[in-house]
């Protein structure tokens, strides 16, 4: 696949309101920072890797067609790690596409289109994103996938999470993949975890796909708004995850992730998984966006 060409024209894309800024890599059409008021809003890794040998670790990476580990491909699919067009580019907004190519259609023999469309305004970020099923042999395809949002905060512990998510069903990645519900008002994520094997060693482990959500969800701590955050009803799942000091922190993340990642950041991720794959026929659309509300105070 295509890879950012160090010596060629600048890979990288700004957006800019009165009051906000976005980049974006054309390497997996990465938003790489969100800023409001000037303040940094999306988590990046300080080592993140961005050559192009691996998809970059922090921002917004864009799993396609396969969510996770939820199929035969490379963890979140090929389209992270491809490199996009540019459709139009105004101000504060930009149209990006990828279609399929050689090397895609070997690991996944359909031709498609996606357009990833991303509008910045003075305090929120709208992305949108569709797929196209242009297989010219009447063959319809399947696929899951996600926004992969890092959220940047100041520090994650006792970071509220309330809204959309309450009363749901979910997958427990972090237990065996038991399904569960969410029980009461609002997700805490606790302050203090012990490394994986002390006693409580998982307690900030979380990795769980929220399953038929819909509706708004509002990262809060202490009493205090940071992020509001809406999917379209076309995503049926919504992931949370925080890889915190559990069994993840090691191999499976690699070295790219800082140490103190986990205390920083949360993903809350529009998703698509497995038992929910969408399937195109032949000229069909599907489309699906996600809102991050910034809230002004931080
Ligand atoms: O490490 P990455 O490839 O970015 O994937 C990180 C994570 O993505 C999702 O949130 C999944 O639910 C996790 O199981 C996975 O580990």
């Amino acid at each position: 696949m295509q890879k950012p060409d160090p010596n060629g024209p600048s890979d990288s894309i700004t957006l800019f309101t009165l009051t906000s800024t976005l980049t974006l890599s054309l390497f997996g059409a990465h938003i790489t920072s969100f800023t409001v008021q000037n303040q940094e809003r999306l988590w990046m890794s300080s080592l993140a890797v961005l050559d192009g040998s691996k998809p970059i670790r922090g921002g917004v990476p864009i799993a396609f067609p396969q969510f996770a580990d939820e199929g035969n491909m490379k963890l979140h699919g090929f389209a992270r790690e491809a490199m996009w067009r540019v459709e139009s580019l105004e101000d504060s907004k930009v149209v990006l596409k990828l279609n399929a190519e050689e090397e895609s259609k070997a690991i996944w023999g359909n031709d498609f289109e996606l357009t990833y469309t991303v509008e910045l305004l003075v305090d929120s970020l709208d992305l949108n994103l569709s797929v196209k099923n242009t297989n010219t042999n009447d063959k319809p395809f399947s696929f899951t996938g996600c926004l992969h949002s890092y959220f940047l905060f100041d520090e994650t512990a006792n970071v509220e999470l309330n809204g959309g998510l309450e009363g749901k069903r979910y997958i427990d990645k972090c237990d065996g993949r038991k399904e569960k519900v969410q029980e009461g008002l609002g997700i805490v994520i606790p302050v203090e975890a012990k490394k994986s094997g002390e006693e409580g060693g998982r307690e900030g482990y979380v990795d769980r796909i929220y399953l038929n959500t819909a509706g708004q969800c509002t990262f809060s701590r202490g009493g205090k708004q940071l992020y509001k955050v809406k999917q379209s009803e076309s995503w049926p799942d919504t992931t949370l995850y925080n890889p915190w000091l559990g069994d993840k922190q090691g191999p499976m993340i690699g070295p790219d992730f800082d140490d103190d990642g986990y205390t920083k950041m949360i993903c809350l991720e529009p998703t698509i998984s497995k038992g929910n794959a969408v399937t195109l026929e032949v000229g069909e659309t599907w489309e699906g966006w996600q809102r991050i509300q910034v809230e002004k105070e931080f």
